[in-house]
């Protein structure tokens, strides 16, 4: 296999002031010998990559490994401790404008949900020419629908934006970077986290015709099917170091996968409990409220039950209406025998009944305390007595759980924040599970998290299914739920439209279900 290093340096001597976006071997930016270090940390140590005309360059690396520390220096947000970025053939240190030609979109939604299509568009108006002493909305709208046509966006200019679909905002983000400038290189970072197959296709259409048009794409995802449809060569990086660039064609997903984890990652592998079902740990009857219906199951204790069904499809909502997050119409549910207060998670949690949101922001992470804080503020009824809390205590057993979770942090002092993203998850998971639920309901639950973490997580799952916990996992990726789950529901608008034995079901069966279609309509 052709394993090459990063593309050839183009030449950085442009004359001053050229406009040349485009260099002769068609790169368009690179770094050279970037390292950066953080306090106690080398994020990056002696990185270089090229980003080339009409190319989907995917950045791999599993959690940790430094990929939006590039990025955040391939976009001028930081400067680089050592090492040099060049945009356009030119030194970006000697002139910060060339960083306007590199656009990013970031993983999370950040648009202006309570402004219009054509604002969030074009904001800040002084810099896209709307501004002024009158702002012009005419001119602003017209030009907006334009935006909205050409990226096949489904969205009114004077919408507002919180009343688009995810998708539509994700491929807003998309056109907000391009409508501002002419960018040369766009920079997504798992971009189809929260989209469904289908906006997956839109979104990939829309990439396919930036690179037609000549722009170079830098791609990150850890979904080794969207790196493989998409990318046209990838930068490899581990624990901060250059693995390698290679073709995409040159790699397979073991190939990838091994490359960063530095060995072979086995991806076969089936979790299942060993453990006889127990008895029944929760009963959710009929439970209805705003998008879901009539809502009713089983969960023993031993069980893995996935979740399956379209975005939409009630999953999350109704799962935080069990939790107590979300209100109820009408239902009740019985944990452990008890009918269990709805409406109030703080009795949720003391019932031993915990909730996991896809949405980190939702976890009371307290972004500016330490690791060991964060992880130890639930551990305080096993490491204090009388109300004090024993510091050496706390402090084994958050690193016990750190280092189980894998959990890559420079100390247990570090803030939580300076953590990579898939790493807080760990961390999360990690201080839930410490908490020795009954019922343990987790949504999207490696959402951002590198293959080999995944499987840890799995791996956790059967060992808590093993020691009694009822567990459930909400998943729109199918291969997910096969893994680790014992049996499986399939909601769709809002009700559960068949369960399944994931032992004897096939896909089809569990894909007809999600769709809405019934066994006998096969
Ligand atoms: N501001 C910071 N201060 C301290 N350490 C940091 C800071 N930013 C990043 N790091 C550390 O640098 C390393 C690389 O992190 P980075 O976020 O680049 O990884 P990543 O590959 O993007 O991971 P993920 O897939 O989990 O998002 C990690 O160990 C992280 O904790």
């Amino acid at each position: 296999m052709a394993s090459v290093r990063a593309p050839a340096p183009t030449s950085p001597a442009e004359p001053p002031g050229g406009a040349a976006t485009d260099t002769t071997d068609g790169v368009l930016v690179e770094a050279r010998g970037i390292t950066q270090t953080y306090p106690g940390v080398t994020a990056l140590e002696d990185v270089a990559i090229s980003i080339r005309a009409g190319s989907v360059h995917v950045i791999a690396g599993e959690n940790g490994a430094g990929k939006s520390t590039l990025v955040k220096i391939l976009t001028g947000t930081e400067s680089p401790t050592r090492g040099e970025v060049i945009i356009g053939g030119r030194p970006a240190a000697e002139d910060p404008q060339l960083f306007h030609r590199i656009g990013y979109v970031p993983q999370e939604l950040s648009l202006f949900s309570h402004m219009t299509v054509a604002e969030n568009l074009f904001m800040p108006f002084e810099q896209s020419g709307y501004g002024g002493a009158l702002l012009n909305t005419r001119r602003m709208q017209r030009n907006a629908a334009e935006q909205l046509e050409r990226f096949k966006i489904n969205a009114r200019p004077e919408q507002q934006v919180q009343s688009l679909s995810v998708s539509d905002q994700q491929l807003l983000m998309i056109a907000r970077a391009l409508s501002h400038r002419e960018l040369d290189v766009l920079i997504l970072d798992e971009p189809t986290s929260s989209l469904t197959a289908s906006e997956v296709e839109r979104l990939f259409d829309l990439i396919n015709a930036l690179r037609d048009e000549g722009k170079g794409i830098v791609f990150i995802s850890h979904k080794s099917e969207e790196v493989f449809e998409m990318g046209d060569e990838t930068t490899v990086l581990r624990n901060g170091k250059l693995v390698g660039t290679y073709p995409m064609a040159d790699l397979d997903e073991r190939r990838l996968l091994s490359l960063m984890a530095g060995r072979e990652v086995d991806t076969d592998e089936r979790f299942k409990p060993e453990v006889d079902e127990g008895e029944v740990i929760l009963q959710v009857r009929g439970l209805t409220g705003p998008g879901f219906e009539n809502i009713s199951f089983e969960l023993r204790r031993g069980e893995v039950l996935g979740l399956a069904g379209l975005v939409g499809a009630g999953r999350t909502e109704s799962m935080q209406a069990v939790f107590g997050y979300l209100p109820v119409k009408s239902g009740d549910v019985v944990l452990d025998g008890e009918p269990l207060k709805l409406g109030d998670t703080s009795a949720s949690v003391r019932a031993g009944l915990l909730y996991l949101s896809e949405e980190r922001k939702l976890h009371g992470i307290l972004p500016l305390q330490s690791v060991l804080h964060n992880i130890g503020v639930t551990l305080f009824d096993e490491t204090a007595r009388r109300g004090l809390i024993s510091a050496s205590k706390e402090r084994a057993r958050v690193s016990e759980i750190v280092q189980r979770f894998d959990v890559k942090t420079s100390s247990l002092g570090n803030r939580i924040m300076f953590l990579s993203g898939g790493n807080q998850q760990k961390a999360i998971i990690g201080r839930a599970m410490a908490l020795q639920p009954k019922v343990l309901i987790l949504d999207e639950p490696t959402r951002g998290i590198d293959v080999r973490t995944k499987i840890e997580v799995y791996r956790i799952i059967t060992q808590l299914a093993e020691a009694g916990v009822g567990v459930i996992v909400i998943s729109s990726e199918m291969t997910e739920l096969r893994k680790c789950s014992t049996r499986i529901a399939c909601l769709y608008a809002g009700r559960i439209q068949a369960e399944f034995d994931n032992e004897t079901c096939s896909n089809e069966e569990l894909v007809t279900a999600i769709f809405g279609g019934r066994r006998d309509e096969q």
